[in-house]
């Protein structure tokens, strides 16, 4: 399978580099300073007991090449329209997109921009960062990436997909309705954030002290209620799993958006939680405090702006 990897940061360079190691033919598209890197020490990932050292096969905008069979996209939501302009040459007939991203905004952007019939639902279950060299770093055990098509109908082509994702170990369980996948994923995600990002610590931290898992849990309210009222009520295992995650008392874990925001980065602030947030006003569903977290991290967009030159 040819394979497009949009993105070679922690995401996509996790992926790419074990679809890679699997033998499978990989391309990452990459923007010239993350390719000069790249060249210089190669793609290297560690972490979890596992360590890949590999020579990518690079390209950038302009020189795309294409149509590429699969197309994973993995960059963030601020980088989705320059994304999109870029692989525009590598996306024909037949090429599946699987995006990579949180959040469920971008399908509607892919779908008007490459057309339905390429555009499969898609959610990375992965914990990895970027070193300060650019390698990735694994931090937890999952390596998960869930598709679908759109409209949940079986399909020979997300078969072929999961069956290349599980040849490079990378667990793809089938998946019934990924749209309802996505949103899962989202409550989850958009849980952490608000908790993280409000309260400025892990989600041990907040934990460790009185009040923190009764913030855990109201958040999780809202943003199940959100769900529900949007029709993909968070039920059983999957409830069950982000109510743990979320409040456990000795957890180090946080969520990318959260690093980006004590880093001084840009954030996916209006994809990730802004948006729920809208969501959840159109649907008539209170949700006080991801208010309070979606303004916080506007401030903080809105500083960012003001600084730029
Ligand atoms: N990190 C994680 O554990 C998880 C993240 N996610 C989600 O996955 C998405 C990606 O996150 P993550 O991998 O952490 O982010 P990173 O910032 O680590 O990686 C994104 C990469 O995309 C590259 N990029 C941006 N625009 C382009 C472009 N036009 N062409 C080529 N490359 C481009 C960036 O390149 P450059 O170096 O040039 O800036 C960067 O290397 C996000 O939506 C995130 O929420 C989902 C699950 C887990
Ligand atoms: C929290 C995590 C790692 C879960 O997959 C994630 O999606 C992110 O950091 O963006």
């Amino acid at each position: 399978m040819r394979i497009l990897t949009v993105g070679a940061g922690a995401v996509g360079g996790f992926f790419g580099a074990r679809l890679a190691t699997a033998g499978q033919d990989v391309t990452f598209l990459v923007r010239p300073g993350r390719a000069k890197a790249l060249e210089a020490r190669g793609l290297r990932v560690a972490g979890q007991g596992e360590e890949l050292r590999l020579t990518p096969n690079l390209v950038t905008a302009g020189a795309v090449g294409g149509p590429y069979d699969l197309v994973l996209l993995s960059v963030k939501a601020t980088a989705l329209d320059t994304a999109l302009a870029d692989i525009e040459p590598a996306v024909g007939p037949d090429t599946a997109v699987v995006p990579l991203l949180n959040g469920v905004a971008h399908l509607q952007t892919l779908v008007a921009r490459l057309g339905a019939g390429v555009v499969l639902g898609g959610v990375a279950k992965v914990v990895t960062t970027l070193s300060d060299d650019g390698d990735i770093l694994r931090m937890a055990p999952p390596a998960v990436v869930l598709t679908g098509e759109l409209d949940a109908r079986p399909s020979a082509r997300v078969d072929a997909i999961r069956g290349v994702l599980a040849e490079a170990g990378i667990d793809s369980p089938a998946t019934e309705d990924i749209v309802a996948a996505m949103w899962h994923k989202w409550v989850f995600i958009s849980t952490l954030v608000a908790l993280t990002c409000l309260m400025r610590g892990t989600v041990g931290e907040v934990n460790a002290v009185p009040g923190g898992a009764d913030l855990a849990a109201a958040l999780i309210s809202e943003t199940a209620a959100v769900a529900e009222a949007a029709g993909h009520p968070v039920t059983g295992a999957e409830l069950a799993f982000t109510t743990s995650t979320v409040t456990s008392p000795s957890s180090p874990l946080t969520p990318s958006l959260y690093r980006d925001l004590v880093a001084g980065a840009p954030t996916e602030a209006d994809h990730v939680l802004t948006d729920l947030t809208l969501r959840a006003r159109a649907l008539g569903v209170a949700t006080p405090l991801l208010d309070l977290a979606a303004l916080q991290l506007r401030v903080h967009e809105h500083r960012l702006a003001a600084e730029r030159p």
